[in-house]
């Protein structure tokens, strides 16, 4: 995981996958699996990007009662993925719980998957949070609140927009990793994202990670608009 871009593997089938992946062959990528592609081809899917070298951000957001979560977690880290996430929403007895799960399925000898927890969804605004789901505070509060949540319980770091990672990194410290989506070229439309940042705002920002899907998945030269990414992000570290 020394490389900060994460590729949003937002495909349906195992063929897609390929045919997105082959201008990468050489190329291993830190690459996301999350619902879309997971529920179509199950574990196989993960084994088969790890034969390929990539490394492995398993998206399925769990959000359960804690004794499910640790199972399903269980199952999970015997896949042998880097990251994981949980929402925090499911608070500290369930964050702990996956974190639980995790250890004991860890095969021995093993690095546990690292665990993180999304503090609120990247298509989420501030005023949608406020009127439909209830929460009276500001985002950057919210988001904040969870963050330390998650760390509480022993979690590895947070999913949130690079707009709030000042604030996480100020309270929680540089190791906590920010997992940041919502990254839109400055030429591009943010689509269903509420919080939408540039790969040169999210670098200055701070952010551990990007997650970028659409930008690099449906651009019309997807190795060029990956290349674009690094270096956007490159031209920001050297500013
Ligand atoms: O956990 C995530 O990865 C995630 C959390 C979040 O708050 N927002 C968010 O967009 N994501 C994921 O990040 C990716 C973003 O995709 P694009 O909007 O196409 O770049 C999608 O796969 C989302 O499922």
């Amino acid at each position: 995981m020394d490389q900060p871009f994460i590729v949003a593997l937002d495909f349906q089938s195992r063929e897609e996958v390929e045919a997105f992946l082959r201008p990468f062959v050489r190329e291993p990528l830190f690459v996301k699996v999350g619902m879309e592609l997971y529920y179509q081809e199950g574990p196989d899917i993960i084994t088969a990007l790890k034969k390929q070298g990539h490394h492995i951000f398993l998206d399925l957001k769990l959000h359960d009662i804690p004794n499910t979560v640790k199972q399903a977690m269980k199952g999970l880290a015997r896949l042998g993925i880097d990251l994981v996430n949980v929402h925090a929403a499911g608070g500290t007895s369930m964050m702990k719980a996956a974190l639980e799960g995790l250890e004991a399925g860890t095969p021995s000898g093993a690095t546990r998957p690292a665990c993180i927890a999304v503090t609120q969804l990247t298509s989420t605004s501030e005023q949608m949070m406020q009127r439909e789901l209830w929460i009276s505070r500001t985002m950057a509060e919210t988001v904040l609140h969870y963050a330390l949540l998650a760390q509480e319980s022993g979690l590895d770091g947070v999913v949130c927009s690079a707009k709030e990672v000042p604030l996480i990194r100020e309270h929680c410290g540089a190791s906590f990793l920010t997992v940041t989506p919502g990254i839109r070229f400055a030429d591009e439309e943010a689509n269903d994202q509420a919080r939408v940042v540039t790969p040169k705002e999210a670098r200055k920002f701070g952010s551990s990670f990007v997650v970028v899907g659409r930008s690099i998945t449906r651009a019309a030269d997807p190795h060029a608009a990956y290349e674009r990414l690094k270096q956007e992000w490159n031209q920001e570290e050297s500013s």
